[in-house]
């Protein structure tokens, strides 16, 4: 694992980071595959919507037309006209004004019962003139295809009474056609009255106005142009949406193209970025905020922990802050199991001192700690040039006291001794030690050779007075002690070997001189 990764902090960084990056990725998903192509399709049903109402207001308009074409077809004059009873009729009612400009009329044709034309009326689209003949030849033979395409229609589907219909060739048209009957619609129809009105500039301004729609209408030719796409997004601010509606002749068609504002698609697209960004930055914020948390929380007080452990070593009474042990969560309890640990572990270390360094009979220091005293003892001596001086006790006859009474009564004595001894000791800083089986020594720094002496008599009047029972000792019949004394008081101070040996020696000397007393050694060099 590389080394940077070991920290929880980078780990959790690279976790974050991680799982950051993947709500990333999976946003960015959403939005390609689900947002986007949703609002694509509500910008195509829109599309769609705005072709219809485009599609209505031409069917409104066909509606019109055939509603005024069943006006002149269902009336007596037209009727009386078609039987021939009424010759005036095209000079009383075919005129230019009356139908063509007021009612935006393109061409007005009679056909007789066998659909042949009978009189053809109607306004040169390109002259503009007015032409009325009885058959779309000659001047009206600029009327010679939506003549045929009127015939076709009523001779096809002459059943019904309406027919309307769009027409593309040469120009664009929208045509009614209904049977000529009495006014009051008996029959039989005496023909057809077809009528078209030009889908031409004017019409297309009032449909424009009409439906609010900017759109063309043109001719399109089905044979030759392929199915053109519903839709297409020319910018980000607009799309053109195209329709084609059947028309006459065969193959031709009406192809309307609405340019559609892309506003709606822009605003959600705009919305969803809106909420996407925010979504990023909250996502962001959020992992900002946890590993700031996990580190005041968590981080920083695992790292005070850990060096705090470190100090253990070297500091003794290093405890954990108590704004950690205060915490009542996680963190707290690990950090008053620590102070548990260090307490207990501090326990564990003084009594493995206590008992590496202490008489487990007695409980006075060992031979160990005496010997580690006297040497600071006479270290500081030999700087300061103070005495010190030391006592070698040994109870008298105590193997005969074992040998007497027992061994177990033997370490009762020995007890009772040493609590004699270290209740005897004049100063807190003179050390009492059990330093061999029944064999004492007293540490007096700072002590000369007279005020040694007087504690060495204090020690064993103290012994003797415990009156202790020994009926086996030669010197009398209570325990007893003898003492060596050694006190050092020179500048060139001893070492504790020497001194101890001078004391040793003054004990020797206590016991061949009788027991029970005290020897004092030569001042050792
Ligand atoms: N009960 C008991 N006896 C011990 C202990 N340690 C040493 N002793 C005994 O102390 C006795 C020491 O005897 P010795 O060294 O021969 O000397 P002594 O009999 O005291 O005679 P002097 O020293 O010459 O007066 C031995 O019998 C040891 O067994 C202990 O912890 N408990």
């Amino acid at each position: 694992m590389p080394r940077f990764l070991a920290s929880l902090r980078y780990r959790f960084f690279l976790a974050l980071g991680t799982t950051l990056l993947m709500a990333l990725a999976a946003l960015a998903l959403i939005a390609k595959l689900l947002v986007l192509p949703a609002l694509l399709k509500d910008e195509r049903l829109y599309a769609s919507q705005e072709l219809d109402r485009i599609q209505r207001a031409i069917d409104n308009e066909l509606g019109h037309l055939s509603l005024l074409n069943k006006d002149w077809a269902v009336w007596d004059d037209s009727y009386a006209f078609l039987r021939g009873r009424y010759p005036d009729y095209p000079s009383s009612n075919l005129t230019n004004g009356q139908l063509f400009d007021d009612a935006n009329l393109r061409l007005v044709v009679f056909l007789d019962t066998a659909y042949r034309p009978y009189r053809v009326a109607g306004i040169d689209p390109d002259t503009g003139d007015y032409t009325i003949c009885t058959a779309p030849t000659g001047a009206c033979r600029w009327a010679a295809p939506l003549v045929a395409s009127m015939q076709r229609h009523v001779a096809r589907e002459r059943a019904h009474t309406r027919h309307t219909w769009l027409h593309a060739w040469p120009t664009l048209s929208m045509v009614s056609a209904w049977p000529v009957l009495k006014s009051d619609g008996s029959g039989p129809p005496a023909g057809w009255l077809a009528m078209a009105r030009g889908m031409n500039a004017t019409w297309l301004v009032r449909l424009k106005a009409s439906t609010g729609i900017a759109f063309t209408a043109t001719p399109a030719s089905d044979a030759a142009d392929a199915d053109p796409p519903l839709l297409v997004r020319r910018s980000d601010d607009d799309m053109l949406a195209t329709r084609r509606l059947a028309a006459s002749p065969a193959g031709h068609a009406i192809q309307l193209q609405a340019t559609l504002p892309r506003d709606a698609f822009q605003t959600s697209l705009g919305t969803f970025r809106f909420a996407l960004y925010w979504t990023l930055a909250l996502v962001v914020l959020v992992v900002l905020v946890v590993l700031l948390l996990l580190e005041m929380i968590v981080l920083r007080p695992l790292r005070q922990l850990a060096r705090l452990t470190d100090r253990v070593r070297f500091e003794e009474d290093t405890r954990v802050p108590a704004p950690l042990t205060r915490r009542q969560d996680e963190i707290g309890r690990l950090a008053q199991a620590f102070n548990h640990l260090l307490a207990f572990q501090r326990r564990r270390t003084h009594s493995l001192v206590q008992l590496s360094q202490h008489d487990p009979l007695t409980g006075l220091a060992n031979r160990r700690l005496f010997d580690r005293r006297l040497a600071r003892a006479l270290d500081e001596a030999r700087h300061e040039a103070r005495p010190v001086a030391m006592l070698m006790i040994d109870i008298d006859h105590f193997k005969a006291y074992n040998d007497h009474y027992g061994h177990p009564a033997g370490d009762v004595c020995l007890k009772r001794v040493a609590q004699a001894m270290q209740a005897s000791l004049a100063a807190p800083g003179y050390l009492l030690a059990r330093t061999g089986g029944e064999e004492f020594s007293v540490l007096m720094p700072d002590t000369g050779p007279a005020a040694a002496r007087e504690q060495a008599e204090t020690v064993r009047a103290a012994v003797e007075a415990l009156g202790i029972e020994h009926g086996t000792a030669p010197q009398g019949d209570v325990v007893t002690i003898s003492v060596g004394l050694a006190v050092s008081t020179r500048l060139d101070t001893p070492t504790p070997g020497a001194l101890g040996a001078a004391a040793d020696a003054a004990l020797y000397t206590a016991k061949k001189a009788g027991r029970n007393r005290i020897a004092a050694g030569p001042v050792p060099a």
